[in-house]
């Protein structure tokens, strides 16, 4: 998978070289180019944004340098691109995006500061029919897209094929049975008087995998009762129901 990310901060990407990332690049598994949108700017101060129409607060980005920026950097691989607008505005990201995006042979984040980007640089793009998602990380605000982007990279990136040592743990994270993940627990057996749950050094597999789901189930409806709304009929067997 290519990413490219296009901003006006690109030091704030460099976490993306660090770590499980920064092996997935090393191993090929990603290539990771970013790119700083000041460069397709034409005049002396480099302006990448202007007053709104309309009036209002703050500043929108103009919508001439990031379509040169998109066009210019879309040119630089054939291969086909999903582009990715952060916005506080968007459509939510889930680990099924995620897990949706690992299948895109190329990801080109558009990362907005200030009001957002001029909206006809997403109408261009798909008009042009460019897949363009506006996505939000959640119901906050942020200063700008590039933390978003190291949000989803990560989401995304994690799920591919190689990245993670253990694949199972990408199977058996939270969300991805539509439930919350259990409480975890390590050595010691004590810790400050609080002991492992017996069950967990039972060695009993099928009682662990129970009280695991049980815990699931219980997380879940305590913390995100919506989303054991949204589990499709057959996801719960007889011994969740009788949870
Ligand atoms: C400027 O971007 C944001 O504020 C943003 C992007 C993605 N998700 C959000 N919740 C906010």
């Amino acid at each position: 998978m290519r990413i490219d990310v296009i901003t006006i901060f690109p030091g704030y990407l460099a976490p993306l070289r660090e770590a499980l990332l920064g092996r997935a690049i090393g191993a090929g598994l990603v290539d990771l180019a970013v790119h700083d949108l000041r460069s397709w700017t034409r005049d002396v101060h480099q302006a990448v944004d202007d007053s709104p129409y309309g009036g209002g607060p703050g500043m929108v980005m103009r919508p001439q340098v990031w379509g040169e920026a998109l066009d210019a950097v879309l040119a630089l691989d054939e291969r086909p691109a999903r582009i990715v607008v952060p916005t506080p505005a968007g459509r939510p990201f889930t680990q099924a995006t995620a897990q949706a995006w690992t299948g895109e042979e190329r990801l080109v984040f558009a990362c907005g500061r200030y009001e957002g980007i001029d909206q006809r640089v997403v109408d261009d793009a798909r008009r042009r029919d460019l897949p363009v998602d506006e996505v939000s990380i959640g119901d906050y605000v942020l200063v700008g897209g590039e933390v978003a982007v190291l949000v989803m990279v990560e989401a995304v990136v994690r799920l591919l094929p190689g990245v993670l040592g253990n694949p199972a743990s990408a199977q058996q994270d939270s969300f991805s049975d539509g439930l919350l993940e259990g409480p975890a627990y390590t050595r010691p057996e004590v810790w400050r008087g609080l002991a492992v749950p017996e069950v967990l050094r039972s060695g009993n597999h099928a009682k662990i995998a129970r009280w695991r789901r049980d815990r699931a189930l219980e997380r879940t409806a305590q913390r995100r009762p919506d989303l054991l709304a949204a589990l499709p009929e057959d996801a719960l067997d007889d011994a969740d129901r009788a949870f």
